[in-house]
């Protein structure tokens, strides 16, 4: 069995693969890994190396191989389309790995919602065309905060399309309506077969995206992650 990390800014989430399953591991703590057995770890983060030599030490498995996947130029028919292909973030390149092998041979558009969102265009040959990189949902409502004098936050999230009426509504229906916008005006300019949706705030966003051809995969970086295996 292998356990799976994606180390993103806001939190780490964890997979373990068995006999080439994927699954989710909600709960990282080093008294459940202890049980497993464990052949290596297959990390990838966008966060700083701090965070990561934390997180493995808090995790007591510094007796196992530690494997750090990084964005590639080209792998297992994904194409990066930067010039400096290392310099994309990883979580972007193994969601459009994972994008890949779930729905091969698909024009797909992904959006990841997480600290920040991005928006990524695979095509169907699995070229990557490209992508957008847009403040998440909490960061934008911390940005307005944080730069105001007058405007406040709750800690519940309850945004929605509607005008609000306060100003806690209308900041969080803002944010929630800047981040529909851009997937919706990025979908309007290069529509494809499938808009995949993943990260901790896809949850937020699905509701008001069930028009399109919607896929909300959570484990989406992970599938991609699982190439890695072995390598
Ligand atoms: N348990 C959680 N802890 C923190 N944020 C969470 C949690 N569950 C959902 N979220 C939401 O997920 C967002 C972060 O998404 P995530 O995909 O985990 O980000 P990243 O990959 O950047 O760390 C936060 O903005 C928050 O709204
Ligand atoms: C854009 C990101 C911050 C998104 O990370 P996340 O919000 O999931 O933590 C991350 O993919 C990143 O640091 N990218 C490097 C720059 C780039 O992709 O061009
Ligand atoms: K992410």
């Amino acid at each position: 069995m292998y356990l799976l990390l994606d180390i993103g800014n806001t939190r780490e989430k964890a997979a373990l693969v068995k006999q080439g399953k994927v699954t989710a591991l909600p709960q990282l703590a080093p008294e459940n890994l202890a049980k497993l057995s464990l052949k290596a770890i297959y990390y990838a983060s966008v966060a700083s190396q701090e965070k990561v030599a934390v997180i493995k030490q808090l995790l007591g498995l510094e007796h196992l191989p530690w494997r750090q996947v990084h964005a590639e130029a080209r792998a297992y028919g994904v194409s990066s389309i930067y010039q400096q292909p290392q310099t994309l973030g990883v979580d972007r390149w193994l969601a459009m790995l994972g994008s890949q092998l779930l729905f091969p041979a698909s024009r797909v558009m992904i959006v990841d919602a997480g600290t920040a969102v991005t928006i990524d265009w695979l095509g169907e040959d699995g070229q990557h065309n490209g992508g957008w990189i847009i403040p998440g949902l909490k960061m934008q409502q911390h940005a307005v905060v944080k730069n105001t004098a007058k405007v406040f936050n709750s800690e519940m999230f309850n945004g929605r399309l509607e005008p609000g009426e306060d100003t806690v509504t209308c900041l969080q229906n803002g944010c929630l309506a800047s981040v529909l916008g851009a997937i919706r005006l990025g979908w309007q300019q290069n529509p494809c077969q499938k808009l995949l949706l993943t990260g901790g705030d896809s949850k937020f966003l699905k509701p008001y995206l069930t028009d399109l051809p919607l896929i909300v995969e959570p484990l989406l970086i992970f599938h991609g992650l699982s190439r890695y295996i072995d390598m």
